[in-house]
């Protein structure tokens, strides 16, 4: 089976590792020094046992590619469509597009570009930091969950095995939203606070200012999806906010980091998501909507123009280090 892997960063790197154990993987992307890294030394994830490399090949121009039997969407929200329009490119006729991404919009995205029977959605608790560009750090492991009705099912199971045999637990779930939208709770409330006051998430727990603004926060979330008759997968919001800090509290969220390195954060899949449906909707969202235009603010301040390249990475030959 070959499999491409839009994306070159964490997910990428931990995706890209874990399958070449089981596919033959091609990882695309724009992000020139990781593809280099990757050719050069291997893509390389570090775990509590140890370091594991792994060559893949890499491309930055989605022609080079063979056809290819599925795609993983593993780029930030914002780079969708690109991917996207890249998948479909690599993809064979009946091939298959799977995002793992957070937040609401790339999922649709996908289904625009590719048409909704080769789309596919799932949510991954697991966690991969970036260290370094083709290399990232095991932040934990957990269920990959897949909202893939049996009915359906046909066409993604060959993808199902191969994550399965690469040691990804993967689960179906018939209904995925309460999942993605119990994340989305977390996301919102815990990524904009600790990237507007740059701190680790555990700081939300020793600091009740930010504690209680997360937790309204969450519950402002959760109540946009009550309103559109979402089952979350807990009673309260505020109380499961501050369990994900107590689990994550030495962790720097993503968008934190994403500031950190001047790079634009997945805000607008996020707050700026639920603020819109929350205001067609008429429910209140002054939080969401508030966090939503201070990090889009601060990201007008802190965001890179991207660094002159290094040079164009060739496909083809892997070349080990
Ligand atoms: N990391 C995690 O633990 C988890 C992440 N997710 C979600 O998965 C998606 C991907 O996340 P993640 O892999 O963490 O995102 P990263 O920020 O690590 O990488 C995303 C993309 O950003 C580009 N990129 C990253 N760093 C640089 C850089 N320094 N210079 C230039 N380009 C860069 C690459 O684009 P290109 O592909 O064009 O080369 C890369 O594919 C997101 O939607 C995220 O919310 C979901 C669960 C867990
Ligand atoms: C759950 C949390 C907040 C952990 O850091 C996360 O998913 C993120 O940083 O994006």
């Amino acid at each position: 089976m070959r499999i491409a892997l839009l994306g070159t960063g964490a997910l990428g790197t931990l995706f890209g590792v874990r399958l070449a154990r089981v596919a033959e993987v091609w990882m695309l992307g724009t992000w020139r020094e990781a593809l280099e890294a990757a050719r050069h030394h291997g893509l390389r994830l570090i775990t509590p046992q140890g370091e594991e490399t792994a060559f893949v090949t890499v491309a930055e121009d989605p022609a080079e590619v063979p056809p290819c039997d599925a795609a993983l969407i593993l780029v930030k929200a914002y780079q969708t469509e690109r991917a996207a329009r890249w998948a479909l490119q690599v993809l064979k006729p009946a091939g298959i597009a799977l995002t793992l991404q957070n937040g609401l919009g790339p999922y649709e995205t996908l289904q625009t570009v590719l048409g909704p029977e080769r789309a596919w959605q799932g949510v991954t608790m697991m966690g991969a930091t970036l260290e370094a560009p083709g290399r990232a750090r095991l932040g934990g492991e957990g269920p990959i969950w897949l909202g893939a009705p049996s009915s359906s099912r046909a066409p993604l199971e060959p993808l199902l095995a191969r994550l399965r045999q690469a040691g990804f637990a993967v689960e179906i779930r018939e209904d995925l939203r309460g999942v993605i939208w119990g994340k989305l709770v977390a996301n919102t409330a815990i990524n904009p606070v600790t990237a507007l006051f740059d701190v680790p998430n555990g700081a939300l727990l020793e600091r009740p200012t930010l504690g209680r603004l997360a937790g309204a926060v969450a519950r402002e979330t959760a109540s946009v999806a009550r309103a559109q008759g979402i089952r979350l997968p807990f009673e309260d919001p505020a109380a499961f906010v501050a369990e994900v800090c107590r689990r994550t509290a030495a962790n720097s969220s993503s968008m934190r980091q994403d500031l950190q390195r001047g790079r634009p954060t997945e805000i607008d899949a996020l707050n700026g998501a639920v603020a819109a449906i929350g205001r067609e909707r008429g429910i209140p969202v002054p939080l969401n909507e508030a966090l939503w235009r201070a990090v889009k603010a601060l990201e007008r301040k802190r965001v890179r123009a991207p660094v002159s390249p290094p040079p164009k990475v060739r496909a083809g030959e892997i070349v080990p280090g």
